[in-house]
């Protein structure tokens, strides 16, 4: 699913108009019977609407029109300088005088306090209000009459459902301009608008659904923005098959340098992910004192410890992914290790925990090594990578990975809600997982899984995004029937998951 802004859907308009000739008015029919689907026509009957004087006021009168024809009750309620209106929602307001359908305008020139009382007592009486205020053209502080507006709204809810956006969304960043309506549901059109990751507009956007409004393919992709929401499709795309000529090297050979001593968990997650991730051999090189743990739990892997030399240097010249960091210690030795790793590999390296912590001071040796490192920071090890505030850096997400990514030629997966995988150019946010996994050893499950991904064959880029995306997926699936997900529940899951990907594709 594509990400875009109010910039973006600017364009596709022009696009549409100039270059394929399709009048706005039939994007609008199209957008106003999209949202129709899911405006819950079979459990309600009382609906209001609150248009604004814009497009997105436009789409509301035409939605009034539709529910009106599906024979439901229907209040339409016009907020702004009715002088303004777009010739489009003139052209729905001209209809919907024709149908006798009423309409109350509240003018921003006039005295309005009953009309804000009789929207309250009309909220009362009703199932649904459909917030068609402002759209992607909002563009300044709310104040006024719309800010009474809204207030009312939010203060009497029963169900609301915002077309588009929630009015009061800045629709490209996310800021809440002064006021903003408290969606139930969003439906959004054709984009999956960039302002809804942030984290602050969770309580505004409610559940979102992306609806097509019949813009043609060529367009979307021409004006794309190169940022995405992962789909199911997509990952089911990538997930190679096994066929029958296969050996266990095709599967991919990787190495995890992990644990230490206290920390031989993290090292045995990481690998057993790998493992029932689908790589064909997977060696852990540890410390020598929690090597023989590790060994006797991790019965299909194999493990060295540092003082292997020559089979470390194998190991890393014929492996096909890295994965380095988990429960190694944030000191000196780690560094040095991480050094000697990239310096005489040429596989893809991924990076979490103390791999990163020990880059904090050292970001420049990362260029060195072109597209083939994927770091996996949560946001403090963001924080400490790149000198930025957690707190600025939950606010600008998005620009800070991809800015990051961008600058050392490597791929970067900032973790958290909706997880971000960018290379710079272009971004996947991840649509699954949930707060029941939230707990110690999943960052661990996830280096092994990556790995494991990037190690079969997957172009890397992909075979990332693929792991996220499993990986929060089984967790969604577990979490339905658990409290706690933990990372063994997950790793328990993969193969028969991986499965279902897999036969899907192939039936
Ligand atoms: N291709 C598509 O995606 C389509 C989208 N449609 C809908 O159209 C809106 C965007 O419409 P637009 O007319 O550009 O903007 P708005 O309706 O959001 O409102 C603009 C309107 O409001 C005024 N304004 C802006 N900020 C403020 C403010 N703070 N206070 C008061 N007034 C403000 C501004 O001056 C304009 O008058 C999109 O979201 C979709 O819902 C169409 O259906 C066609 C296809
Ligand atoms: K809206």
């Amino acid at each position: 699913m594509r990400i875009g802004t109010s910039i973006s859907t600017k364009k596709l308009d022009d696009a549409c108009i100039n270059e394929y000739k399709i009048p706005l008015i039939l994007m609008m029919e199209n957008a106003v019977l999209s949202a129709i689907k899911h405006l819950d026509i079979n459990l309600y009957n009382n609906y209001i609407v609150v248009s604004g004087v814009g497009n997105n006021g436009g789409d509301g009168l035409g939605i009034a029109r539709q529910l009106k024809a599906r024979g439901k009750e229907v209040k339409v309620f016009i907020v702004g300088n009715i002088e303004k209106i777009t010739p489009c929602s003139k052209t729905n307001l001209e209809i919907l005088k024709a149908m006798n359908i009423p309409y109350i305008i509240i003018d921003t020139k006039d005295e309005n306090i009953n009309l804000l009382k009789k929207l309250e007592a009309d909220i009362k009486n009703s199932h649904v209000l459909v917030d068609c205020i402002f759209g992607t053209g909002l563009e300044r502080e709310i104040k006024g009459i719309f800010k009474d507006v809204i207030n009312v709204i939010n203060e009497n809810k029963n169900l609301v459902y915002s077309i588009d956006v929630p009015s009061g969304i800045n629709a490209t960043t996310g800021e809440i301009l002064g006021s903003c309506i408290k969606a139930d549901k969003t439906i959004s059109f054709e984009f999956y608008k960039r302002g809804f990751l942030k984290y602050e507009t969770k309580k505004y956007v409610g559940n979102v659904v992306v609806e097509h409004i019949g813009i043609p393919e060529d367009i979307l992709k021409k004006y794309d923005d190169n940022e995405y929401i992962t789909s199911m499709n997509f990952v089911k795309d990538n997930i190679k098959d096994k066929n029958k000529f296969s050996f266990k090297s095709d599967f991919g050979k990787i190495t995890i340098f992990a644990g230490s001593k206290g920390f031989s968990g993290a090292a045995f997650i990481a690998s057993e992910a790998a493992i029932k991730s689908g790589s064909g051999l997977v060696t852990l090189v540890c410390d020598e004192d929690i090597q023989d743990i590790i060994s006797s739990k991790l019965s299909e892997g194999m493990t060295a410890n540092y003082k292997e030399e020559d089979r470390i240097n194998k190991l890393i010249k014929t492996s096909n992914a890295i994965g380095f960091g988990c429960g190694m210690g944030d000191n000196e030795t780690t560094l040095e290790r991480l050094q000697y790793v990239l310096n005489n590999s040429d596989c893809p390296v991924v990076i979490d925990a103390d791999g990163l912590n020990v880059l904090k001071n050292n970001i420049s040796i990362l260029k060195k090594y072109k597209n083939r490192i994927i770091i996996t920071p949560h946001l403090g090890e963001m924080s400490r990578l790149t000198g930025k505030s957690i707190s600025y850096i939950k606010g600008n997400r998005l620009d800070v990975a991809k800015e990051f990514a961008k600058e050392n030629n490597i791929i970067v997966l900032l973790k958290g809600y909706e997880t971000i995988i960018t290379d710079g150019k272009v971004t996947y946010i991840n649509p699954t997982g949930n707060s029941a996994m939230a707990n110690g050893g999943m960052g661990d499950c996830l280096l092994g899984m990556i790995t494991s991904f990037v190690s079969q064959g997957i172009e890397v880029f992909e075979a990332v995004i693929c792991a996220v995306y499993i990986h929060g997926y089984i967790g969604d699936i577990l979490s339905k029937k658990m409290y706690t997900v933990n990372a063994t529940h997950i790793i328990e899951k993969i193969p028969s998951i991986m499965k279902k990907f897999n036969i899907e594709i192939n039936l």
